[in-house]
């Protein structure tokens, strides 16, 4: 086995982790108190908010605000979620470091999730990727459901493989591949791999992976192995997708974070200032810190 050196971890708390909170809008001065401690923990990829309909995703509606409401730290980048053009244009006005585009393994899934075909969805994000372009913004690919669909069940490795070759062709940087449920287990993680790293280099791959079934770590752990050097993950594993019910939070970055210090791989990611930011953003939700690590270091 040959682990990375060095691993950047990508936070996903204020985008994936709060889209889906249950009850009234959470506060935007929540939210940019969040992002600016996470950058303060030394993430440097905090992925923000989106810039999706907020008929869609309520939790969401306030992105332009966050983005203007956060203090900007240099070297960190604050991306946005984009499903369309229109998106991309707000994101722009708002003055995002970077987007992303998504899409997913599942024909069913995209169909709740973004109201149209994975056919359709990339044709959506075709002028995405040109106006990114015109205007020098990295685009970012996910691709969800890449280990089971709560509407399908089991997917295809060929099928996931596909869907990242055409958003890497298309120009995306870098896929995420997204465990949107979280039912995946460690084998059939790095079959999973296998089958994408045929189609796009395992340099420009990230692992997203959700909790549900308590398996994000061993699944980590699998595909680091095979040598992916980018994780998301999101404080205190908050989260969910609202188009997944039942799905839980992405794994805790605590918990990511731990792992990694363990194997010696680098993140340049405080754990105290991380666990501490968990504790406060779980106690500003009134939420239980999903985190292991955050609850045993508390302690
Ligand atoms: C894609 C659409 C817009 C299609 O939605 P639609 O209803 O098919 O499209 P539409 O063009 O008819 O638009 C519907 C309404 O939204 C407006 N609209 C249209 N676009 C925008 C926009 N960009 N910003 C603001 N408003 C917008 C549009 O103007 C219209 O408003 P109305 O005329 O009814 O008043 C919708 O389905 C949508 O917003 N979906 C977002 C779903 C979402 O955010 N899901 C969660 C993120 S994905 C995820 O969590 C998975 C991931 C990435 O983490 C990886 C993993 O874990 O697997």
């Amino acid at each position: 086995m040959t682990f990375p050196k060095q691993v950047r971890l990508v936070e996903m708390s204020p985008r994936d982790g709060l889209q889906n909170e249950a009850g009234p809008m959470i506060a935007t001065d929540i939210k940019t108190g969040l992002i600016n401690r996470l950058a303060d923990c030394g993430l440097n990829h905090i992925e923000s908010a989106s810039f999706v309909s907020p008929k869609w995703v309520p939790q969401m509606g306030d992105a332009s605000d966050v983005m203007a409401g956060i203090k900007r730290k240099t070297g960190v980048r604050y991306s946005v979620l984009t499903p369309n053009l229109r998106g991309f244009e707000n994101a722009l006005a708002a003055g995002v470091d970077e987007v992303a585009v998504f899409a997913a393994a599942s024909e069913s899934f995209s169909q709740k999730n973004i109201n149209c075909s994975i056919a359709e969805s990339l044709e959506r994000f075709q002028p995405v990727m040109e106006a990114a372009k015109k205007h020098h913004i990295p685009v970012r690919g996910y691709v969800s459901t890449v280990l089971g669909c709560p509407y399908e069940g089991d997917i295809a490795p060929e099928q996931v493989a596909n869907v990242a070759r055409e958003l890497a062709d298309m120009g995306c940087y870098e896929i995420s591949l997204g465990d949107t449920i979280g039912v995946g287990t460690p084998l059939k993680a790095k079959r999973m791999l296998e089958a994408v790293t045929t189609q796009v280099p395992i340099e420009r791959l990230a692992a997203h992976f959700h909790d549900t079934y308590g398996q994000a770590l061993a699944n980590l752990y699998a595909v680091l192995a095979e040598g992916v050097g980018v994780i998301d993950a999101s404080v205190a594993g908050l989260g969910g997708c609202p188009y997944a019910k039942g799905a839980s939070g992405n794994v805790a970055t605590e918990d990511v974070l731990y792992l990694l210090n363990g194997l010696g791989i680098s993140t340049g990611v405080d754990l105290d200032n991380l666990v501490a930011t968990g504790e406060w953003i779980s106690s500003q939700l009134n939420r239980h810190n999903g985190s292991k690590v955050g609850q045993a270091l508390q302690r």
